[in-house]
């Protein structure tokens, strides 16, 4: 099974949209600590204020970001939001690798109860088409690109260990010895959700109970939505990896949404001498990034506040009719990573 395809109806939403129920949505991303990735969240207003967006971005905060960051931020006309930090229990942390514990905090993003929807963007995301119609999706399920397990990052898991990928599952088949294959498995760098303080309790609940593992919040968002999981095309999440893994895979010149995730890729730290980041796919896209990033232009301004705040009205959008049904079938919570 290949990734899904764009559907049509997708393409057209934005255009379509008409309105027939209310809602209040925004964009959310989150920043921990007081090191350089409050750039990315610069950039990633930018960026939304570049492709038009109609929403605001919300930042979860979480108390070790400095003040200085935070005003940085509220010029830029981002909404800062203040959450607590979470960790799993405190046996369980040594196994999700240390860099990650602090992203169990994105939990907290499901108590944004005000907002009936909102799409998530991890910090080192740019937006370069606008994709407003994502909040058009059906309610009741959780949206995001499927993952790619080719790189070391994944030599801890089975898949990676015998070649499979879910982004050319023919390519190695899954062995019969090895049980039914395993769920469709998202990057939580991008999703699009729906708040609300039952989700928000179940997931924090479920995290004292569940085994522990490497990806952290990620592991545990592919266990907790495995049922309500739905995969959206590669456009809306360009996993970096997949340039070198699965380029047949990749139409760069359709990605809506860039995800800066591989080793020495992130922008503002980029030096190219990581393995695959002296590639000429990826410079385009770092010098992309930084052009936002450095367009005065793109500067929130007061006087033209972003319509955020707006209520909007607008009739659910049919955005996985068209995409097949996954045809893998699911099993219950394996280790996912
Ligand atoms: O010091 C930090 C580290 C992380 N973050 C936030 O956490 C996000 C995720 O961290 P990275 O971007 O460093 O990690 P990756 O791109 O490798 O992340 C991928 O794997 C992670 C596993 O936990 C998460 O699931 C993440 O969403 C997924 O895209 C960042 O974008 C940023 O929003 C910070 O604010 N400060
Ligand atoms: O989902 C994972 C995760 O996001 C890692 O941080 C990244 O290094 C991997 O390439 C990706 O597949």
């Amino acid at each position: 099974m290949a990734p899904p395809e764009v559907p049509a109806d997708v393409l057209q939403a934005t255009s379509n949209s008409t309105t027939t129920g209310y809602s209040k949505r925004a964009f959310v991303t989150f920043l921990a600590g007081d090191a350089d990735y409050v750039k990315g969240v610069v950039g990633l207003a930018k960026g939304l204020r570049k492709v038009k967006s109609e929403y605001s971005l919300v930042v979860a905060i979480l108390p070790d970001v400095p003040e200085e960051h935070r005003e940085i931020l509220r010029s830029q006309g981002c909404i800062v939001q203040e959450i607590e930090p979470i960790y799993p229990p405190e046996n369980q942390i040594k196994f999700a690798m240390a860099y990650y514990v602090i992203n169990y905090s994105k939990l907290r993003i499901w108590n944004f109860e005000e907002y009936s929807k909102m799409i998530y963007l991890d910090a080192d995301i740019q937006v370069y088409e606008n994709i407003d119609h994502l909040f058009a999706t059906p309610n009741g399920y959780f949206y995001a690109v499927m993952d790619c397990f080719c790189e070391k990052t994944w030599s801890h898991s089975p898949q990676h260990k015998i070649g499979y990928c879910q982004q050319c599952p023919d390519k190695v088949s899954w062995p019969a010895d090895m049980g039914s294959p395993p769920p469709l498995y998202f990057n939580a760098g991008m999703f699009v959700f729906e708040p609300s303080r039952l989700t928000y309790n179940s997931l924090l609940q479920t995290l004292q109970v569940v085994p522990p593992t490497p990806f952290a919040e990620q592991d545990f968002l592919n266990m907790f939505f495995q049922k309500t999981y739905k995969p959206i095309p590669n456009i809306y999440n360009l996993v970096l990896a997949n340039l070198w893994r699965h380029p047949e895979n990749v139409q760069l010149d359709q990605v809506n949404v860039v995800h800066y995730c591989a080793a020495g890729s992130k922008p503002w730290r980029y030096t190219g001498k990581e393995a695959n980041m002296d590639r000429e796919d990826i410079k385009v896209l770092v010098a992309k990034w930084w052009e936002i990033y450095n367009d005065d232009s793109l500067d929130f301004k007061a006087e033209n506040p972003v319509t955020a705040e707006e209520e909007t009205f607008s009739k659910p959008l049919s955005i996985m009719v068209s995409l097949p049904e996954p045809t893998i079938p699911y099993l219950p919570a394996p280790s996912a990573a």
